[in-house]
Order: C-alpha cells, then structure tokens, then sequence
C-alpha cells in the first residue's frame, strides 16, 4: 500500500488523550484530512476540545468502530478490557485495529475481537508532537505486510518506525516508549545543578537544553559510538573528568540500568491490564 492509498483511509482514535493527541496533529501536519479523522473521548468536554482544535469528528465509540477503515486504541491499558468489550460488536474482520497501550498484547485485543481481526501493537513516543517519534511495531496473528505498511503510513510521517518481533515490544516500551521522560529529568535535574553552581535558572536550563539538542544530533548524524563522542569532551586532567568521576561514583549508570529493567518488568506486568 502507498501512502496516498494510506491517506484515503478513514482512522480513528480511540481514547484520545496525550499520546493520542499528539498523534492526531501528527497526523494531520502529514496531510491527513480533518474530515477523515474521528476520535473518541470519555468525557464531552475533552471531546469538544479536540473537535475545535483540530477540525476532527468526535463521535462514540461504536460510531467510530464502524465507521472507520484502521482503529488506533491509545487508552490506558487498565481501560483496554472495557473498551474492548465495548468494541466487539461493531468491529468486523476487515478492520485494522493498532493498539498503542503498553504491555497489552496482540493475543489480549485478539481474543477479545471477531476471530480474524488485524491486530498490530505500536509503541510510539511523544516526541511524535515535533515529526521526532520513535514508533516501534509489530504484527499480531493476523497482521500481514499490508498492514504493517498501513501502520507505517501512520506513524512514519511523524518520526522513525522499527519493526519488531513482539517479545522485544516491552524491553522497546522501556527504552523509547517512557525514553523521553529519563531525558527531561535529567535536564531538570542538571538544571537544579545550575543553580547550585551561581546560574539564574532560565539561563541554566537554555544552557542543558541546547546542549542536549546538540549530543542529540552529533548521535544521530555522525556514525559515531558514544564513547567516542564523550572522549571528545574528556580533555586530561579536565572537568569533564571529574564530573564522569562522579557519576560513577554514585553508581548512575547502575541506576539506569535498574531504571529500564524496572520499566520493562511493569510492561510485562500490564499485559493482564494490572
Ligand atoms: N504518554 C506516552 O508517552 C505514551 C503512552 N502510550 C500508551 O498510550 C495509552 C494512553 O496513554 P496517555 O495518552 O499517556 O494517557 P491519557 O490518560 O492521557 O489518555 C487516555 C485517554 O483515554 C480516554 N479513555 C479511557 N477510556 C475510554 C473509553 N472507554 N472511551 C474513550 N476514551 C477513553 C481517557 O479519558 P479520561 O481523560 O476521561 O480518563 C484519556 O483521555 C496508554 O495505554 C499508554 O501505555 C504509549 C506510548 C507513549
Ligand atoms: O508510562 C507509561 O506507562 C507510558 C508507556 C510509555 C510511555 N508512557
């Protein structure tokens, strides 16, 4: 499938909160049409919210289950049994049905839909709000490359995609799912660092966050591992050093790893919806 067939395709949101949001506008930027959108919410207000800022329909749950060619689940995974439930009776076979919710897994939306259903799990990341995402994808039973290809239409526009086999979906949640949170905290805690050192704090946090934006773009665009690039910084006898001296110290790299093996086992844990 092309992305211009893609984009005649009617998608609907349902549950659309911040994720979900984020990739309506996406979506809309990518040159969807308003009028081929559709989202669901629980509340009217919500609902209202989004019809005036981004031109789509709000409609009920079962209008946009029948009404829409490729359906986006983005509640929480607590919510997923019950909007499911709600579902079933309105979504035949032909539908493709993505599924953004952590640790929720294909066989989980499967189970719950007309045997035969087409079910792809994506774990995007908010950055999908500035076309820098990260989605990660993988089909369920039924999914084929077609689908994969309607998923990519999607989601490609607004950032990266990467296909995975499914196992990988909760280690991928812990890395680039949840990955832009470790970020902003270390920017708020480096930022906290600033004013300990004498700095106004807007003068501290322009100073992290261009500095972050320029690691960013040195990783991404020129080949180099890492270490290389933290070398690069590391003049002898230097501050640098003394900094990374530090870190190790007080055993940061140790605390990531916990951090991401922590995030990985909660995705497993709401695969049930706990
Ligand atoms: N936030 C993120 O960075 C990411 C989130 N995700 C996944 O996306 C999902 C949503 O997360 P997030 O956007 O943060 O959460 P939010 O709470 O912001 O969004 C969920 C939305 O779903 C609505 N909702 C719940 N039940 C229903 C229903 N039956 N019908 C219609 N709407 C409903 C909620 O309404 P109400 O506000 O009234 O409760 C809420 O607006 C989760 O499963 C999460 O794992 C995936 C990747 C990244
Ligand atoms: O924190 C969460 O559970 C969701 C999933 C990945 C990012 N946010």
């Amino acid at each position: 499938m092309t992305a211009t067939t893609a984009l005649t395709q009617t998608v609907a949101v349902l549950g659309t909160g911040k994720i979900g949001e984020a990739l309506l506008s996406g979506m809309i930027r990518a040159g969807w049409a308003p009028d081929d959108l559709l989202v669901t919410a629980r509340r009217a207000e919500r609902a209202e919210e989004l019809r005036i800022r981004h031109g789509v329909r709000a409609v009920d749950n079962a209008h946009a289950a029948k009404a829409a060619d490729t359906l986006i689940l983005a509640v929480k995974p607590q919510d997923m049994d019950a909007l499911l439930t709600e579902l079933a009776p309105h979504v035949g076979a032909d539908k493709l049905v993505i599924s953004a919710a952590a640790g929720i897994p294909t066989t989980f939306v499967e189970d719950r839909l007309t045997d035969g259903t087409a079910v792809v799990r994506v774990m995007p990341n908010t950055p999908v709000l500035v076309d820098e995402g990260m989605s990660v994808i993988s089909a369920g039973r039924h999914a084929d490359e077609t689908h994969l290809a309607r998923a990519e239409a999607i989601f490609q526009p607004v950032g990266k995609t990467l296909r995975v086999p499914e196992k990988q979906q909760d280690a991928a949640t812990a890395l680039s799912g949840s990955g832009p949170a470790y970020f902003y905290y270390l920017v708020e805690a480096m930022t906290d660092a600033g004013i300990l050192l004498g700095l106004p704090r807007a003068q501290a946090h322009d100073l992290i966050v261009q500095s972050a934006i320029g690691a960013a773009v040195m990783l991404r665009d020129s080949g180099e591992h890492p270490v290389k690039l933290r070398e690069a910084v590391t003049s002898p006898a230097g501050t640098t050093i003394s900094a990374i001296r530090e870190l190790e110290n007080h055993g940061v790299r140790a605390a990531l790893i916990a951090a991401l093996e922590a995030a990985r086992d909660r995705s497993r844990e709401l695969a049930g919806g706990a």
